[in-house]
């Protein structure tokens, strides 16, 4: 089984390239979304998140407003946040990959934000970053409710920089040109990576 680890600054184009794979019939392990389920209602880091930030958990859940507001600007926060998600995630990506490895899927692909900042690439075969001008980032994730210039530079600050990543990859996929062009880049790839 082939392992493709999709990843890509903020608002770079994930989630989109992520849709172009599952069309083809790709499965998809996608870490932003287990993050929301271990953080939410009988989700596994709901406890230790409750006891590291109090008053960020409500109804059994956690409140990611809450929990944002008690780490942005705190470094030390955010490392001991990342302590209790990223090996619950790194877990669920575990299972993902054994019950595709029991299905014999040919290849199967992991979105992961953090990929380099977790040194996730050693668990993948290929690497594919996703990537556009910096100014199309910028109006891309400005545009979203309720994001400020200074979360998007706290942010960016905090991810391996989009030339470090592209240096960094195998394949790097524009989606700055057109929907068009990044899907047909997807689509080669997957040709000349699926038995
Ligand atoms: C701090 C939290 C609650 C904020 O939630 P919120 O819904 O407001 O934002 P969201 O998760 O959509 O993140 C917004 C952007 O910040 C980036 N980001 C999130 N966490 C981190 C991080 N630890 N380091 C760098 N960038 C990050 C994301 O990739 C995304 O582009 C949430 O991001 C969280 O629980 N983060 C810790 C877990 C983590 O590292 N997640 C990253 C993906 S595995
Ligand atoms: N190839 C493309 N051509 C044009 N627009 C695109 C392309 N890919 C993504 N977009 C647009 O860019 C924006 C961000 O895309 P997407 O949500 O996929 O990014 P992301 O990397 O998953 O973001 P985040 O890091 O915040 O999770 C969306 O509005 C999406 O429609």
């Amino acid at each position: 089984m082939k392992v493709i680890g999709l990843t890509g600054g903020i608002g770079m184009g994930k989630s989109t390239a992520a849709n172009t794979f599952r069309r083809l019939r790709i499965p998809v392990f996608d870490a932003d979304a287990a993050v929301h389920e271990l953080q939410g209602k009988g989700g596994r880091a709901v406890a230790p998140i409750a006891a590291a930030f109090p008053g960020t958990v409500e109804g059994g859940k956690v409140d990611r407003e809450a929990l944002r507001r008690a780490v942005l600007g705190n470094a030390a926060a955010l490392k001991r946040l990342e302590r209790i998600v990223h090996p619950l995630v790194r877990d669920a990506e575990r299972r993902f990959l054994a019950a595709a490895r029991r299905r014999a899927e040919p290849l199967v692909v992991l979105d992961i934000p953090l990929l380099f900042e977790t040194k996730g690439q050693g668990r993948c075969d290929l690497v594919v970053v996703v990537t556009a001008p910096a100014a199309v980032q910028r109006w891309r994730v400005l545009r979203r409710p309720g994001m400020t210039e200074e979360r998007l530079r706290y942010i960016l600050a905090r991810q391996t920089p989009d030339r470090e990543k592209r240096r960094r990859a195998d394949v790097v996929v524009p989606t700055g040109l057109s929907r068009h062009a990044a899907q047909r880049a997807i689509r080669k790839l997957v040709r000349e990576n699926r038995p």
